[in-house]
């Protein structure tokens, strides 16, 4: 569970919406060579983009930054960038610290960087994103959610 005292949960129309959007925004800064996906939280809304914006070359950065506590920690490179960066499109679901953000910049300094939310310490980083939330806000994404029952409203208040 996420110490964050606010929540943004995200459902899948929601981000179907929120990626259509980020192509639509992004349709003005192309034509863009290929897609760079920062797994794995990237790939959803990359595979989205590409098949709007039809573009069918697609590369990944794999980077671990949080844990499944959602504690940061030391920040692992599991594959590297390609080397070619201009023309490229970098797409992740947020920018947060913008720990993750600034390391795939390094490796991709002429590249677009694209997400589709964003908050504050993170936002100048990116080129486009859609929604900024604040910092406090943790961000669920529908991959990591599921279904439940919740009790009424007024469950408890008149016994
Ligand atoms: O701006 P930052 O503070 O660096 O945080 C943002 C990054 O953290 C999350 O990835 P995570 O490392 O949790 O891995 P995942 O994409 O595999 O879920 C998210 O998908 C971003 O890539
Ligand atoms: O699912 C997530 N939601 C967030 O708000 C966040 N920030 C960093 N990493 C994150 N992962
Ligand atoms: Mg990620």
């Amino acid at each position: 569970m996420s110490e964050q005292p606010k929540t943004f949960p995200v459902s899948w129309e929601q981000l179907h919406r929120d990626a259509k959007a980020l192509s639509w925004r992004l349709m003005s800064q192309g034509p863009f060579k290929g897609i760079l996906a920062v797994t794995r939280g990237g790939l959803v809304p990359a595979a989205i983009i590409a098949r709007e914006l039809d573009i069918r070359l697609i590369d990944t950065v794999c980077i671990v930054s949080y844990s499944s506590e959602n504690k940061q920690g030391e920040l692992k490179v599991l594959k590297e960038a390609p080397k070619e960066s201009k023309g490229w499109l970098i797409v992740d679901d947020l920018v947060d610290t913008g720990k993750t953000a600034r390391a795939v910049r390094e490796m991709m300094p002429d590249a677009h960087f694209a997400t589709l939310y964003a908050k504050p310490a993170g936002k100048d980083i990116v080129d486009s994103f859609i929604t900024e939330v604040s910092q406090d806000t943790w961000i669920y994404f529908p991959w990591d959610l599921a279904l439940q029952t919740v009790p009424p409203l007024v469950q408890g208040k008149y016994d």
